[in-house]
């Protein structure tokens, strides 16, 4: 029977160390897929938020890229009426002269200032710098310009086209202007003058206030020398500054006329994206900028919901993975626990079976195992037409040895015998069981009379050579001996009952011991000393 439990130990250990192997692979196999799974999460969003900065800095980049051009389109505009009325002065002058129709210059001038919002002033200057006609009604300011740059530039050069010079602050009104001018040419090309529109600077002021911007924002209104006319935020230190190393001029207008790029602002080093456009007819650009870490952090707090929707997402995922696990560990440790169990009550099973079917004291199979057996051997006997013996063995004046030696000893004596008999070569299916008391039997299958006889002949023989001492035994040896009745069929027919079978066995055993004992009696057969 102990033999029987190793298989069992053996498939609990095997199940127990497969479902503990199978713990850890689960593990790893849960740990891979939340792996994948985020991973791919990660790179899904990584993916999302690349693009949708992409696309806020191409947005941003387009909306500069207008604005500049809504500017350029503005100045242009602006630029464009005040060229028109320097020219309408210009060929009046050449015309009929300045002091010959002072009146009508005049009343040409404060007209056209009316006119023309941007304007701080006209006035139309002699050869010597010293104002000629304006557009002020008051009396002419006496104030020489022969100094300022424009003046000079006109001296020098013939070029009757209109001038764009720095800001200055204009000695008549005391405002910030952009002083417009054309040259005044004699007949025969000499220097006669210039005839100046300024603009004051307030107006870019206004116009370029009304655009919505951030505080870091930045929009520029530069002269094609680079050179600042004006910027948003205003800064009057930074007007006429030389901005020419900045990479709008360095490289970006060197190849386009409008366009946009990211880079850093020359007034204060801030990163931008820039929109510019260079002014068609006129030696001048805009740019408008807008602010990199303003667009970054705009774009950060439209972006942080959509992140921490994700974070969640992937938390409520990691959460869901491993109480899945924690789940998945609970029925793996269940089923083991039901393994252990179902195969704890197969071993009680089969201990309560044996115990109900193997004799106690010899270890043999006992009488219900026998009952069980005999019939199912003469139902295969018929069937297969194979012989059939019953062999029944009784030890030799057992009371007497009971007597003699003591129950214990008795005991003793009956597993001595069951042991011997146990060595007998029978095959898987014959047995051999107690019968009861101090008897035992065989059942034999598919043997020969012979065949059969000779078993029972070792029986008998390997009993008394055991030689156990037993001086109240009627055999002259005074050793314990055994008697045995058989009988033999050669064929066994239906509805032939088992105890027909052992009714001859124990007739035949009833010889045996009527005829001396420790032998041999067969039913059929004639009788054979041990
Ligand atoms: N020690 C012991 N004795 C048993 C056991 N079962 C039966 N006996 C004894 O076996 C004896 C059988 O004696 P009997 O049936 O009179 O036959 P016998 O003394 O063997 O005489 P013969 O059969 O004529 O040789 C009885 O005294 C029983 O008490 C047992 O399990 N242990």
């Amino acid at each position: 029977m102990e033999n029987g439990n190793a298989p069992q130990a053996q498939a609990l250990n095997k199940a127990d160390s497969e479902s503990r192997a199978a713990k850890p692979v689960l593990r790893q196999m849960m740990l891979v897929f939340l792996l994948v799974i985020s991973s791919a999460v990660i790179a899904i969003n990584g993916w999302s938020l690349w693009s949708s900065w992409q696309r806020t800095l191409h947005l941003t980049e387009e909306n500069a890229r207008n604005l500049s051009v809504s500017l350029a389109r503005q100045a242009e505009d602006t630029f464009l009426q005040i060229d028109l009325t320097l020219q309408d002065v210009r060929d009046r002058i050449n015309q009929g002269g300045i002091e010959q129709q002072a009146a009508n210059l005049h009343q040409l001038l404060m007209a056209r200032k009316a006119a023309l919002p941007p304007l701080d002033s006209i006035v139309i200057y002699h050869a010597s710098g010293y104002p000629a006609l304006s557009s002020s009604p008051v009396t002419l300011s006496k104030t020489s310009v022969a100094d300022r740059e424009y003046f000079r530039f006109h001296q020098r050069s013939p070029d009757s086209k209109l001038h764009i010079g720095d800001v200055v602050r204009s000695r008549v009104s005391g405002n910030m202007v952009i002083p417009v001018t054309e040259r005044l040419s004699n007949p025969d090309g000499t220097f006669r003058g210039v005839v100046m529109a300024s603009i004051r600077l307030d107006y870019f002021r206004q116009v370029y206030d009304y655009y919505n911007l951030g505080e870091r924002d930045l929009m520029a209104l530069m002269k094609a020398d680079a050179n600042l006319v004006y910027i948003r935020p205003y800064s009057e230190a930074l007007i006429n500054r030389n901005i020419s190393l900045s990479p709008l001029f360095t490289q970006l207008l060197t190849t386009t006329a409008s366009g946009a790029a990211i880079y850093r602002a020359a007034v204060d080093g801030r990163p931008r994206i820039f929109g510019y456009a260079r002014l068609t007819n006129y030696p001048l650009v805009v740019t408008a900028g807008y602010d990199l870490q303003e667009v970054r952090q705009d774009w950060i707090a439209d972006s942080i919901g959509f992140v921490l929707l994700n974070l969640v997402l992937l938390a409520l995922l990691f959460l869901l993975g491993f109480i899945v696990l924690h789940h998945i560990r609970l029925n793996l440790h269940n089923q083991l626990e039901l393994t252990r169990v179902r195969d704890q009550l197969t071993h009680m099973n089969r201990t309560l079976q044996n115990m109900a079917l193997v004799d106690g004291l010899t270890g043999l199979a006992n009488r219900r195992q026998l009952d069980w057996f005999i019939p199912r051997a003469m139902e295969r006997a018929i069937k297969l037409h194979t012989p059939l013996t019953i062999v029944l063995i009784d030890v030799d004046s057992f009371k007497a040895y009971n007597d003699t030696y003591g129950h214990q000893a008795g005991d003793a004596c009956l597993r001595n015998v069951a042991d011997c008999l146990n060595r007998l070569p029978l095959r898987h299916d014959e047995l051999i069981a107690r019968y009861g008391g101090e008897e035992f039997m065989l059942v034999l299958t598919d043997k020969t009379q012979p065949e059969a006889h000779l078993i029972a002949m070792q029986a008998v023989r390997a009993v008394a050579s055991l030689r156990m001492p037993h001086q109240a035994s009627s055999v002259e040896e005074k050793v314990v001996t055994i008697s045995i009745g058989m009988h033999w069929q050669p064929r066994v027919f239906a509805g032939v009952l088992p105890a027909e079978f052992i009714d001859k066995a124990d007739e035949a055993l009833y010889q045996a011991k009527r005829r001396g004992k420790n032998r041999v009696w067969m039913s059929n057969m004639p009788p054979t000393a041990g």
